[in-house]
């Protein structure tokens, strides 16, 4: 067990998170090395070359699993790519292997639909292999679809049932595992018969400030209301779930016997928060009603980075901080980059722009909300392929998405939050591999910079860009300019077109109404 550490800095409010564990004190360790790992387990993450488990992983697992297991619910802040998809996902898994009657109970919950597939990818390389199902509930496919894909309809043959399983006559889950974004969840718990959380044991809630700084059609308080133990509910399950809740042993440190606050009757449901960036903020938390949570963090810092991350800026003397941008790409050609912008329209703008320079001899696109979900996907699996070198995109892109081999995160424009920054900079130097995070500054935005940098305690070197090159590319950027210019122009022309076409019928309609 990590001993716990006094954070000195920005004090939380929350008298929980004053005396925290600290994930620093865990190392890495290899799989042979982990306690009650599950062998079937042990190989189906060798099978995806995963040989040992990282710091935050051997924390949540050491909370998990074994004596004072799962005692508590867990609050995770630990740095963007530092591996906390895993670190849940197993346990998890691993709980739910001695469960031979399929029901729901796990639930994960994630703001966006790709990040939903992500996380959905971890579970299936390790829950197969115990023989359990994971479902994916975002809107990829057909609502129709999506339901016969969780719940199974009895077997009905002249009226009778049987399938010894389909006892109860109802329809029942086809999954043990649920990664959902609240949108879909909401549209299965109100509409999809069969759907139930009844016998939900684990939630989580990744990218926990985000999820909870909207509200989702009220996801939240729906699940905790339906997930809450019911003694008839859960009546024939509670010894299974008792023996693999504590199993044979006794008492450890933060067990909660020995701290007296063992008040709730099992099975209750497990909260799991995950961010990079935890809210602290007390009236969110309430929200999720915690029992007796675990505050677990990376450092004393408030705002920890992935350790191997390397800070450059690039000043832009002339307001021209496209050209900027260009020579950077120029530089950093061969690398997969993405570069951050402050909105949708910003770009799509500089998208628009960086095609426009005919010589630049790499493959650049854009991700926005601005495009339809498909659109998106399909141009994230391009970048994961190696397809397309440098993705412009807006903040949709900056939380949790994971990329192998990003080499540097340009950020075009600088945000106003840190919050922000952090999540952007952390979609390179992921796993522990070696990443850069380069930020181009307008003389008039440096002051702001200088405040981000100092509340994120990071410094960053100046990144040489030098005059001769910025200049021998200004002749190409005024004729990108000019074709973007006219591009813009007869899009314009072409949209002015189609809608006077279109409205052409219906004005005469509404005339003749
Ligand atoms: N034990 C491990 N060994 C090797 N690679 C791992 C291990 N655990 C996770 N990874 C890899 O590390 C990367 C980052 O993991 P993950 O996406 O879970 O990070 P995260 O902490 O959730 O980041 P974020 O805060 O950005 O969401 C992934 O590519 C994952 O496959």
């Amino acid at each position: 067990m990590a001993e716990t550490t006094q954070v000195q800095k920005s004090t939380p409010v929350l008298p929980w998170m004053k005396n925290p564990v600290d994930i620093v004190d865990f190392k890495e360790t290899p799989l042979t090395m982990l306690p009650f790992l599950d062998p079937r387990l042990d190989k189906a993450l060798k099978n995806v070359h995963i040989s040992s488990l990282f710091p935050v992983q051997v924390a949540v697992w050491q909370e998990t699993i074994g004596p004072g297991a799962f005692e508590r619910d867990l609050c995770v802040n630990s740095p963007t790519g530092s591996g906390k998809t895993l670190s849940y996902a197993l346990p998890i898994v691993q709980k739910l292997a001695t469960h031979s009657v399929k029901c729901l109970r796990a639930l994960v919950v994630l703001p966006t639909r790709d990040l939903a597939v992500q996380v959905k990818k971890v579970f299936d390389d390790i829950a197969a292999a115990v023989g359990l199902s994971v479902g994916l509930a975002v809107g990829q496919s057909s609502l129709a679809d999506e339901i016969s894909a969780l719940v199974k309809a009895p077997r009905l043959e002249a009226g009778f049932c049987y399938d010894p399983e389909d006892h109860a006559n109802k329809s029942r889950s086809a999954v043990d595992i649920l990664v959902a974004t609240p949108g879909r969840l909401m549209d299965h718990i109100n509409t999809t018969k069969g759907f139930t959380l009844e016998h939900l044991r684990y939630l989580v809630v990744d990218e926990t400030d985000r999820l909870l700084g909207e509200a989702y059609q009220s996801w939240l308080p729906a699940v905790l209301k339906l997930s809450s133990p019911n003694d008839e509910v859960f009546a024939p399950c509670v010894e299974a779930f008792s023996a693999s809740i504590c199993g044979s042993f006794k008492t450890i440190r933060r067990f909660g016997v020995e701290r007296g606050f063992k008040d709730k009757a099992n099975p209750r449901l497990v909260k799991m928060l995950f961010s990079a960036t935890l809210t602290r903020n007390p009236s969110k938390l309430d929200l999720l009603d915690l029992h007796h949570p675990l505050f677990l963090t990376t450092g004393l810092s408030r705002y920890a980075f992935p350790e191997k991350l390397e800070f450059f800026k690039v000043i832009c003397e002339s307001n021209d901080k496209a050209l900027y941008l260009v020579a950077l790409l120029q530089k950093l050609r061969g690398e997969k980059c993405i570069v951050f912008t402050s909105s949708k329209n910003m770009t799509h703008r500089l998208c628009s722009l960086l095609k426009c320079f005919g010589n630049l001899e790499m493959r650049i696109k854009g991700y926005s909300s601005c495009q339809h979900q498909a659109v998106r996907s399909k141009t994230l699996d391009a970048f994961r392929k190696g397809e397309v070198e440098v993705l412009v995109s807006s903040d949709n892109l900056s939380r949790g998405t994971d990329v192998e081999a990003v080499a540097n995160v340009i950020i075009y424009d600088v945000p106003r939050y840190i919050k922000a920054y952090l999540h952007r900079a952390g979609r390179t130097a992921r796993a522990f591999q070696i990443g850069r995070c380069f930020t181009l500054l307008l003389k008039d935005e440096m002051k702001k910079f200088k405040a981000l940098q100092q509340k994120a305690e990071i410094s960053s070197t100046v990144f040489p860009l030098s005059s001769e090159s910025i200049q021998s590319l200004q002749p190409a950027y005024t004729s990108a300019f000019d074709k973007l210019k006219e591009n813009v122009e007869s899009e314009a022309f072409r949209k002015r077109k189609v809608n006077f076409k279109s409205t052409k019928p219906s004005r005469a309609k509404t005339a003749k109404v």
